[in-house]
């Protein structure tokens, strides 16, 4: 319901990232900029606010990164929950906690929800028929499967989501389904699942969304929630047949894993968990009070899952509050093509925090004055380049500059006894004390786009003020007017310091440190901007100039846009001898150490018989010189047993046993996978090395 009273306390998520991949500028213009602007304002006013997110490690996303680069599901989320969070605080994301839902706190608190709607039969349990892939012997939901969304006709539908139209799917809800493991037409097979029967909150949803917030969410957050509601909604699997995620903890749930989707927004109460622990504070009240104000940042593929799923399940629980707001953001792209992370077309935020050292707030003002809150944006380099040199060097660099400077030549930095008022001056600073309630109004209503430049505007008006009052020419024949000018400018540009900081927090900290007011008694909160008191009074120490920003050059630019083109040329590079091969990124250096671990031979096949009832799986015995073993492999459909008995092969043998359909393989053959998706051995020479030769 629309809030009457100031909330106590505020709870802010943003979406909690896949870890299948580092950070790009699309996640931070849709989600991570906007959601930090709006908890640093809100801190900067004095509210109480927790602003939680953490890594997304469950899903088939991950599962598939994992198959792909040939490493396990927590292999991919230890290393990319890595790059992430690092590169998260190092942009001055301020969370008040970045956790993972790998985490212990996490599984128990996403099983708890489960059995609590559980037990209270919010769920129906439906035996169905799921689609399968009959080669990989796997049931295909979400990722692992795409086909043609049968609402928008968008071919790359997800067998859970359409990612252009944004609804939730049913994986049997495709048309013309393919596998994404083995590009197969999947066949169906039964299985077990629980369903949330989403058609019973219908009402509640339709009163809550459609009634109680019709003016205050953002009509594209708005209007997608109505087409759903009014399109009828229907129950959704929120279990899976898979092997990576949360166990389904009731009785028949054994193999089965909770959905992503399920488990994921509840990582949002995990994280507060887990900083309350930390903090020795209590979660409870950030989840359950009245008097809490939750929000949700995330893009637009997010709606249906936190405006419709995430709510349904709060409100069965019963426990929680539902998110006062929702401002989901539409899609940025990259030099006008889709944002992706499979192909490589992302400027990558740990990439650009090491190109451009010190340069986050740059970045930062950039997607925000050009962020896609209405629609889908552009981010182009030389938008980049131009929102730099002409806005933050030219116009806010520019103005703090010569008002440092010439504090330090005219007072010896010392902030200078204003004389009389001119009328252009009251007017200079009372529009100065406009500024927090302009900017605020912004932020408060979403419009993340227009405070940033309401906050430029304060910086034109100081700019245009000193261009005016010429300062350097007044000062040869009246001195006592330039101490007013000063004064007057001296007050604008610590107004900058403080309502830049949700913005700039880095130039803002910078700033302060120049003005010399961290350190001082002197107010720096939202509300001190607005008052009659002078924010620098006469007689304060200022410190030296220091460049705020720096000019990008053209060639920076050009660096960047070779780097894109060279990824076009690799990803055109289709249909050349190298179709359909993707090149791995080389994994992570290793020791010699880690190297001499594996214990390589040479052997010879004895025997080979395919496993029966499958059709990939070949079971061998193998001479490895020190022993005769058995070894499985998934090769049956690329040779015949006949033509591999007596083959040399280089044999992995220290590979930990691992059961393959009730077969124990003792190690590994190695093998490369040619361009036409051909096997080749990796051999020695036929008539080299003898058996239980060493690979070195
Ligand atoms: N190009 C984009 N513009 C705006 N928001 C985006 C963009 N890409 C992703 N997001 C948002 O960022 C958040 C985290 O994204 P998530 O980790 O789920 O990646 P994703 O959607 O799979 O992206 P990708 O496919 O590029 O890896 C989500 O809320 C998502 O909506
Ligand atoms: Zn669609």
């Amino acid at each position: 319901m629309a809030q009457e009273t100031s909330p106590k306390r505020y709870t802010i998520t943003a979406a909690l990232p896949y870890t299948n991949g580092p950070i790009h500028i699309g996640h931070l213009a849709g989600v991570y900029v906007p959601a930090d602007i709006y908890s640093r304002y809100l801190r900067l006013q004095g509210k109480d606010v927790l602003f939680v997110c953490g890594s997304d490690e469950h899903g088939v996303a991950i599962s598939m990164k994992a198959k792909k680069e040939g490493v396990t599901p927590k292999e991919i989320i230890d290393k990319y929950h890595g790059i992430i969070k690092k590169s998260f605080a190092q942009f001055g994301i301020s969370f008040d906690n970045y956790s993972r839902t790998s985490l212990p706190v996490h599984h128990e608190t996403a099983s708890g929800f489960f059995k609590k709607l559980y037990g209270q039969n919010d769920f129906i349990e439906e035996t169905t028929e799921q689609l399968y892939d009959e080669e990989a012997q796997q049931f295909l939901a979400d990722r692992f499967v795409v086909g043609t969304c049968p609402r928008c006709g968008h071919e790359e539908a997800y067998g859970d989501q359409c990612e252009n139209c944004g609804s939730s799917l049913n994986a049997t809800d495709l048309i013309n389904p393919k596998s994404t493991i083995t590009g197969s037409v999947p066949s169906t097979k039964k299985t077990k699942h629980w369903f949330l029967p989403l058609d019973r909150y219908e009402d509640f949803l339709r009163e809550w969304i459609l009634v109680a917030h019709k003016n205050d969410w953002k009509p594209n957050v708005y209007g997608q929630c109505k087409s759903w509601i009014d399109g009828g909604l229907e129950p959704r699997a929120v279990t899976r047949d898979l092997d990576w995620g949360i166990p389904v903890p009731v009785e028949g749930g054994e193999g089965k894993v909770l959905y992503v989707w399920f488990d994921a927004p509840i990582g949002y109460i995990s994280s507060s968990k887990e900083w309350a622990e930390r903090e020795g504070k209590d979660w409870e009240p950030y989840w359950k009070g009245k008097d809490t104000k939750l929000l949700h940042f995330i893009g637009k593929d997010n709606i249906v899952f936190h405006c419709i799923i995430f709510p349904s399940i709060l409100k069965a629980h019963g426990d929680y509050i539902l998110p006062e707001n929702v401002p989901a953001n539409e899609f940025l792209n990259l030099e006008g093509n889709k944002l992706s992370t499979s192909k490589n077309w992302a400027v990558w935020l740990h990439e650009y925090l090491v190109e451009f050292p010190d340069m986050q707030d740059v970045l930062r003002y950039t997607l925000t004055a050009n962020a896609p809150e209405t629609k889908d944006n552009d981010f182009t380099w030389k938008d980049f380049q131009a929102r730099n040199n002409n806005e933050l060097v030219a116009i806010f660099g520019n103005f703090v500059n010569r008002v440092v400077v010439l504090t330090n030549k005219y007072y010896d930095g010392q902030v200078p006894m204003p004389g009389e008022l001119s009328d252009l001056d009251r007017e200079t600073l009372n529009q100065l004390r406009k500024y927090p309630e302009i900017i605020s109004s912004s932020i408060e209503r979403y419009r993340f786009r227009e405070a940033s430049q309401e906050l430029m505007n304060l910086a034109r008006l100081g700019n245009k003020y000193l261009a005016d009052e010429e300062p350097w020419k007044v000062i040869k024949e009246d001195e006592e007017r330039v101490s007013t000018i000063m004064f007057v400018a001296l007050q604008i540009a610590a107004g900058l310091a403080v309502l830049c900081e949700p913005f700039l927090p880095f130039t803002s900290a910078k700033l302060k440190t120049i003005l010399n007011v961290r350190s001082s008694a002197l107010e720096t909160s939202w509300a001190s901007v607005f008052t009659e008191e002078a924010l620098l009074p006469s007689g304060h120490q200022i410190g030296k100039a220091e460049l705020l920003f720096r000019k990008v050059e053209d060639s920076e630019i050009e660096a960047q846009l070779d780097k894109l083109e060279a990824t076009k040329k690799s990803n055109a590079s289709d249909g050349e001898p190298t179709k359909n091969i993707e090149i791995m990124p080389q994994k992570d250096t290793i020791t010699y150490d880690d190297f001499s671990k594996l214990d390589m031979r040479v052997g010879t096949i004895i025997e080979a018989e395919k496993m029966p009832k499958t059709d990939k799986l070949m079971v061998m015995q193998v001479d490895t010189g020190l022993d005769q073993r058995t070894i499985v492999s998934g090769i049956a459909e690329h040779f015949t047993p006949e033509e591999l008995i007596g083959r040399k092969v280089t044999v992995l043998i220290n590979l930990a046993p691992r059961k393959l359909r009730g077969t124990e393989s003792q190690g590994m053959i190695l093998l490369a996978e040619g361009a036409d998706g051909k096997l080749v051995f990796v051999n020695p020479d036929e008539d080299g090395p003898h058996n239980g030769s060493t690979i070195s």
